[in-house]
């Protein structure tokens, strides 16, 4: 069986005078070393992408993290310093890349900002700098040089029992890393809630209903993919889902 190639997001950025289409190392080694797919970094040309061919010839989709934030005006907010800053070439083709994704059941996962997307997407919203709401922990990743301090394990989250995450980790509580200064506000019609925070923030999704295996998660199982269980069976629940895929496509 030929290894399942899965498309990547790729984040907008400036690097030595040049724009880049790019995509962080520690998605993409997790999804070679512990999910066995091979991944393909998608450019963020929006519309100018024939989603129709590309996703044809795929077996998944991931969305990655970004600290980057998906520009408010997608959901009816108004843009301020305080969602700041934006990558709109990546929301012109992430967006339309995981509605159709869903419509046509290609196996999805979304971290991080891809589960903000995966919201946004389906017509939820967003809420920003959500460490100032009164009740809410700080869900900002810790200050520091080292990437393994900022991705360490933060607190817990209920997992849902008999959702598409309990399936995959289990139910009862797992423990993740936190890295995020949005939330999900106004949850999408359609998408199911499959982990929360202790503050009753929204950790996880599912689209109810879904074709195949559709997740979103707001921490970063890649990070640790290889070493945490509940992120390693994130990671394996998804390649199961493309394999199945590249199989049924031959
Ligand atoms: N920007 C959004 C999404 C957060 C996210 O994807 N974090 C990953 C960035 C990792 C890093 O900080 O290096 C938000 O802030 O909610």
């Amino acid at each position: 069986m030929t290894m399942p190639v899965v498309l990547v997001a790729s984040d907008v950025k400036p690097i030595d005078g040049y724009q880049w289409h790019a995509s962080p190392s520690t998605y993409l080694s997790a999804l070679i070393e512990r999910a066995d797919v091979m991944p393909l970094v998608l450019p963020s040309f929006g519309p100018a992408i024939d989603l129709d061919a590309v996703l044809a010839r795929v077996d998944g989709v991931v969305c990655t993290g970004s600290r980057s934030n998906v520009h408010p005006e997608l959901y009816g907010g108004v843009a301020d310093e305080r969602s700041e800053p934006y990558d709109r070439a990546r929301d012109a083709t992430t967006l339309p890349l995981i509605r159709r994704a869903i419509a046509l059941g290609v196996p999805l996962l979304c971290i991080c900002r891809g589960m903000q997307e995966l919201n946004v997407a389906l017509g939820g919203s967003l809420g920003s700098e959500i460490q100032d709401e009164a009740g809410n922990m700080d869900h900002r990743a810790p200050v520091s040089e080292d990437q393994a301090v900022r991705f360490s394990i933060r607190h817990g989250v209920d997992v849902a029992p008999g959702g598409c995450l309990g399936r995959v980790v289990g139910s009862g509580q797992i423990l993740v890393n936190s890295l995020h200064r949005q939330a999900v506000a106004r949850l999408a019609e359609g998408l199911v809630v499959e982990a929360v925070a202790p503050d009753g923030v929204i950790e996880a999704v599912s689209v109810r209903g879904a074709k195949a295996f559709t997740l979103g998660v707001q921490w970063h199982p890649e990070f640790w993919a290889k070493t945490d269980t509940p992120s390693g069976r994130i990671f394996e629940a998804f390649a199961d889902a493309a394999r199945e895929r590249a199989d049924a496509r031959g």
